[in-house]
């Protein structure tokens, strides 16, 4: 059985240079703390980077893409084929992940983690199946642990081979905001009645069918308490190696954003293997899925945008993207008091 050696995590935390951080980033030209959270941002980047200097190269943007045998039993507004299909559109340049990210000047790699047809070889696509789909979890565990641990193996893996110094992250995958939700409710204890949500736009009795069954899911998967034994009874196969590419950037002092409800799933997994792994995460939004705000606060993590948006696919780590880039620049380019001959009464 393969086996996910899981990758160290170095902390970034590093007083002395927080403290000339804060201190370059407080000489800046303006009212102490007039950046807000552009400040907090750059003081991240810098731990992260361990400089004083941080710079951003070559970002990329992965949409992990996945089935889930779950979406049978309709916890979603939308047929599983959509999961291929938006692939397809993905691949031609036409969804929203790729209008959002050319204005950023991101490039799109699509990875097929377990999509539940065939696609063809192309550029801009990572053909990383591990099953067409998963198992349906209402009738056991959605995958085994050794393809748990291929696919974990799989995300560190995509990253390994990877240009730069930033990833943005995001998924697809009809059913994914079930086992989303299910991850929620096991690793941080929250009820899985405020854990589910409409997803793709479940009416009112759809949202109450699905809480009804995965209230049964998680009753079934109860021994299922660790977080590699929660992953793999509750899915998915794009969560896996969402997870496993989080630990690997990490681990390589990647910065990592992270775009919506599912992908801070993934982190949450990944937080729970190892917890440095948050230092690394910049959180794109608050979205309007019901357990997002439980899911970021179980992480202890604040969001930067919050524009209602439920879309997925790396659609907010796009939008989040230039905020990152305005931190470096603030850092790196703004003047001091000092150095414009700006009078600073701010003691
Ligand atoms: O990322 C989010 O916050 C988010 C919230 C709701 C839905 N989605 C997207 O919608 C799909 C999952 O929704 P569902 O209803 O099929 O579980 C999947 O492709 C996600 O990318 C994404
Ligand atoms: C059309 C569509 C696009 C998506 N993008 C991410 N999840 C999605 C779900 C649907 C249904």
């Amino acid at each position: 059985m393969s086996i996910f050696q899981v990758p160290a995590v170095p902390a970034t935390a590093d007083a002395e240079l927080a403290a000339r951080l804060q201190q370059r980033i407080d000489r800046k030209t303006k009212p102490l703390g007039a950046l807000g959270r552009i400040e907090s941002l750059a003081l991240q980047l810098g731990l992260v980077q361990r400089t004083e200097a941080p710079v951003l190269q070559q970002p990329q943007m992965l949409v992990f893409a996945g089935d889930h045998g779950l979406a049978r039993r309709g916890v979603s507004a939308y047929p599983q084929d959509v999961t291929w299909q938006m692939v397809e559109n993905m691949l031609a340049g036409g969804a929203a992940v790729n209008v959002f990210s050319r204005l950023a000047g991101l490039g799109v790699t699509v990875v097929d983690a377990g999509v539940a047809h065939d696609l063809a070889p192309r550029p801009g696509l990572l053909l990383r199946k591990v099953a067409p789909g998963t198992a349906d979890a209402s009738e056991g565990p959605a995958m085994s642990a050794a393809q748990c641990a291929q696919a974990l193996a799989a995300g560190a893996e995509v990253l390994r081979g990877l240009p730069g110094n930033a990833v943005l992250l995001g998924e697809m995958g009809i059913g994914n905001t079930s086992s989303a939700a299910l991850l929620l409710a096991r690793l941080a204890g929250v009820p899985i009645e405020a854990a589910v949500g409409r997803g793709t736009g479940l009416d009112d009795d759809g949202l109450a069918r699905k809480r009804a069954l995965l209230a049964q899911v998680l009753a079934r998967h109860a021994d299922a308490q660790q977080p590699l034994d929660a992953l793999a009874a509750l899915g998915g196969f794009e969560i896996a190696m969402l997870a496993g590419a989080m630990l690997q950037a990490a681990h390589e002092r990647r910065l990592i954003v992270v775009d919506g409800f599912i992908c801070a799933a993934a982190a949450l997994v990944a937080c729970r293997l190892q917890p440095a792994v948050r230092d690394y995460c910049v959180f794109a939004h608050l979205g309007g899925e019901a357990g997002h705000a439980a899911l970021l606060q179980a992480l202890g993590v604040q969001p930067l945008l919050q524009l209602d948006m439920r879309l997925g696919e790396g659609s907010a780590a796009a939008l989040a993207w230039p905020l990152l880039q305005a931190a470096v620049a603030m850092l790196r380019e703004m003047a001091s008091f000092e150095s414009a001959g700006v009078s600073d009464s701010g003691g």
